[in-house]
């Protein structure tokens, strides 16, 4: 069953509550923290995570783009992130494991995310320890809004298949530009998570587009 992560990036911060539940028909809340290092661009941090823990009940699935990621899984946990995805390319694979352990501590959910950039085999290492997600970006990290890389298909198939074998039960998420047409793309590569900013909050139809993107 795939599952629908609205990127609260398109949302409009002035009325957030509202925009959250604007997209209660989906499954997971994408909130994505920026530190202006490891993107050039700067979003939200731990009191808006704190905030919204308070106004929903939705799973949040939050995507760590700063670097050094250990520096802030213990806050974001306490904040109230379900699942904390940090990049591999934030940290040494030391710090990177050492911040996996953290989250497994402190009961919240697993992942890790590769910029394009990044080769499928990256995530043989963290294969046997038992990830909850595996997030493939397919655009640079930083911005919403912009066009699918279609050149990371290939990587997103790469990645299922070492999934069906090494970590049954981790789920393979994909971001960034995903839309009703890439979607079906990104399913049939075997992606079961869908994040979309732009594509649910710049309809006039939520539901609908939400809907459009189950396939
Ligand atoms: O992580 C992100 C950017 O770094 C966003 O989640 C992503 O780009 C979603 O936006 P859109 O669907 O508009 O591409």
């Amino acid at each position: 069953m795939v599952k629908i992560a609205p990127s609260i990036l398109s949302a409009d911060f002035c009325n957030l509550e509202r925009d959250i539940q604007r997209v209660s028909t989906a499954d997971w809340l994408h909130v994505d923290v920026m530190d202006g290092m490891f993107v050039p661009n700067i979003s939200i941090g731990v009191p808006v995570v704190q905030s919204i823990r308070a106004h929903t009940d939705m799973f949040l699935d939050t995507h760590l783009m700063v670097e050094k990621p250990g520096r802030y899984v213990d806050a974001f946990a306490k904040a109230g992130a379900d699942l904390l995805s940090i990049h591999l390319e934030a940290d040494m694979p030391p710090a990177i494991h050492a911040a996996l352990d953290r989250m497994e501590a402190l009961g919240v959910k697993k992942g890790i995310v590769l910029r394009p950039i990044t080769a499928a085999e990256a995530v043989v290492p963290y294969l046997e320890r038992g990830l909850d997600l595996i997030l493939v970006m397919t655009v640079e990290p930083g911005f919403g809004g912009q066009s699918f890389l279609a050149d990371q298909l290939p990587k997103i198939s790469a990645i299922r298949a070492l999934i069906d074998r090494y970590c049954p039960g981790c789920r393979l998420e994909v971001d960034g530009g995903v839309n009703a047409k890439t979607a079906k793309d990104c399913i049939a590569a075997g992606a079961d998570v869908l994040v979309a900013g732009s594509a649910i909050y710049g309809a006039t139809d939520i539901p609908a587009a939400i809907a459009a993107l189950r396939g």
